[in-house]
């Protein structure tokens, strides 16, 4: 029978944050891939409406690169999920993709 007691010691906590910080960085990688992934599907996007003339108008508010309805659902979505601050983050990428 196996017992609870261990002679290991427990890592030091600069070893654990140093592990951990080697994690979020590797996430952050990835989240920054898929910003950039996003921007590229955005921009294609973007292009498709605005060459076919628009594909809408208001009361959906689409001008050029911006169609305000669905980036309302975007802003809306990122918030019911995140609170306030998923709704600044939302707003971030959508500047990002949106260029400006
Ligand atoms: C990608 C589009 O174009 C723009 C960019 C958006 C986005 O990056 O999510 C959303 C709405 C538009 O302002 C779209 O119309 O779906």
């Amino acid at each position: 029978m196996t017992t609870s007691t261990s002679t290991e010691a427990a890592p030091a906590p600069e070893a654990v944050i140093a592990a951990q910080r080697s994690r979020i960085d590797a996430l952050d990688a990835r989240l920054i891939a898929l910003v950039r992934e996003r921007m590229a599907v955005s921009e294609s996007i973007q292009r498709t409406r605005i060459e076919s003339g628009g594909l809408g108008a208001p009361p959906d508010g689409v001008r050029g690169s911006v169609h305000l309805s669905r980036e309302m659902e975007i802003l809306d979505h990122y918030s019911t999920e995140l609170g306030a601050p998923g709704r600044e983050l939302a707003r971030t990428l959508l500047r990002l993709c949106r260029g400006h």
